[in-house]
């Protein structure tokens, strides 16, 4: 059932991938790549740190790729050609442009620091990143005090020229992404006074990433005090991480974590960390109601399915990045399914409430999205995925989560192939070798 096959040139519909069937229950072990989150984190205090820093583990991958190419452009030195990045910090070069791609970290982690350039520093992206939300962002950089020149928009593209000088407050509404908060954390201790940042919004989506934020900030020794739920006071400082490594990316560990649940069997993830700050962690938890068992034995997670899945009722807005692979399960669970707190992911490399909504329908299933979440009608007691679903030729909208939601389901549902699965270069180029490797065990 797998390969990669071309459509006729003219479609314009590019590579078409075929979903691989499971045929037998798994008995694998994945070792997923390292976290992009945690990657792109330690890029930028690296680059702004007062000494080199070498990064061990870092994510090869497309979102990466960007976010050096960035630092690089703002005269920072990156030796990445060998598993061991060398990092070398310099005073941020302004007179550059940067190319965001569609990665969030890049859009809303970088511009923060033209705060400390000597002159404008623009910036853009895809086509589909100048519709993700940034003008919350780029308020608190005028009232940070630089010139911010986006046309009126919100959006990419934009100008940021530094100001002469920095006040020590700010605030921002980071209801539509956490990064927000993110972006102005990571540059903070470099400004004169430091910086307090205080949020504004109703609701702050991906807490554990800003928390990822707070302590990466600590680890390379910086004080930050949270006085609230939602302040954070980070105090003036040098950077000083030394020799830093990334942890794997536990939200690209999912789907396969997902595929034994849905193929029945067993998948381990080794270098588990016991204890991270990474959304990824709630999956142990979450596939346990939906029906696997998960266990932590040293650094290795074990994950054992049945083939059977329960559908799950959750609140998803600390972790709405792992929300793709919980959905593509609720679309073969048993009985209904409701994902709740996830308004802000239609800002994410695409729409994905309305995205996931469509791709289920396409596939005979039922599922619905309002503003804040989406309703699942699931499998009936007894009906096979395979007897209830349709294959198809799944959209992936440019979203790496959307091409690994659809291998997920066709694990189990027969004729699902997937529109341009190249996209999981993003967070994850190896996406296709290491799902066939975990099927042929
Ligand atoms: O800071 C980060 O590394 C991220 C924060 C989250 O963003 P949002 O708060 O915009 O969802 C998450 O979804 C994204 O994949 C990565
Ligand atoms: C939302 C995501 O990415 P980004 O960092 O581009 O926001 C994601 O990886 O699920």
């Amino acid at each position: 059932m797998s390969g990669a096959s071309t459509l006729p040139q003219g479609t314009g519909l590019g590579e078409v991938w075929d979903a691989p069937v499971a045929s037998a229950p798994l008995d694998a072990t994945v070792s997923v790549p390292g976290s992009k989150s945690l990657t792109n984190r330690y890029l930028v205090l690296a680059a702004l740190a007062a000494e080199p820093v070498t990064v061990r583990g870092g994510l090869r991958s497309r979102d990466s790729d960007l976010m050096m190419s960035a630092l690089r452009a703002l005269g920072i030195g990156i030796d990445d050609s060998t598993d061991e990045w060398l990092v070398t910090p310099a005073a941020v070069r302004g007179g550059a442009h940067v190319d965001c791609g569609l990665a969030g970290t890049v859009m809303r982690f970088v511009p923060p620091m033209v705060l400390l350039a000597d002159s404008p520093v623009s910036f853009d992206g895809d086509e589909g990143a100048r519709v993700r939300p940034m003008g919350p962002l780029l308020d608190a950089l005028r009232l940070l005090g630089a010139t911010v020149d986006d046309d009126g928009r919100g959006t990419l593209p934009f100008t940021v020229t530094p100001p002469a000088e920095v006040p020590d407050v700010v605030e921002v509404d980071s209801s539509s992404s956490s990064q927000f908060v993110t972006g102005l954390l990571l540059t903070a201790p470099r400004l004169p006074q430091g910086l307090t940042i205080r949020h504004t919004g109703a609701t702050l989506p991906s807490l554990p990433h800003i928390d990822m934020t707070c302590e990466t900030l600590r680890e390379a020794g910086i004080v930050v005090d949270q006085p609230d739920e939602r302040t954070w006071v980070v105090h003036p400082g040098d950077l000083r991480l030394g020799d830093v490594r990334v942890e794997p990316d536990l939200s690209n560990a999912g789907p396969f974590m997902a595929a034994a649940l849905v193929a029945g069997g067993t998948v381990r993830i080794p270098g588990w960390p016991a204890t991270t700050t990474q959304p990824g962690a709630y999956y142990p938890e979450l596939l346990t109601r939906m029906g696997a068992t998960c266990t932590l034995e040293g650094d290795v997670m074990t994950v054992t399915g049945t083939g059977t899945l329960r559908g799950i009722d959750a609140d998803l807005s600390p972790a709405g990045e792992i929300t793709p692979t919980i959905a593509a399960l609720c679309a073969l669970a048993e009985g209904p399914s409701r994902l709740t707190g996830i308004g802000h992911l239609r800002g994410h490399e695409t729409d994905r409430l309305a995205a996931i909504a469509t791709e289920v329908s396409r596939l005979g299933g039922d599922c619905t999205a309002d503003a804040d979440s989406l309703t699942f009608g699931g499998l009936p007691a007894g009906v096979s995925a395979a007897d209830a679903l349709g294959g198809a030729v799944m959209e992936t909208y440019h979203d790496h989560r959307m091409a690994t939601f659809a291998a997920i389901i066709g694990l189990a549902v027969p004729g699902v192939s997937v529109l341009n699965v190249g996209t999981t270069a993003k967070t994850m180029p190896d996406f296709p070798a290491l799902w066939r490797g975990m099927l042929d065990g």
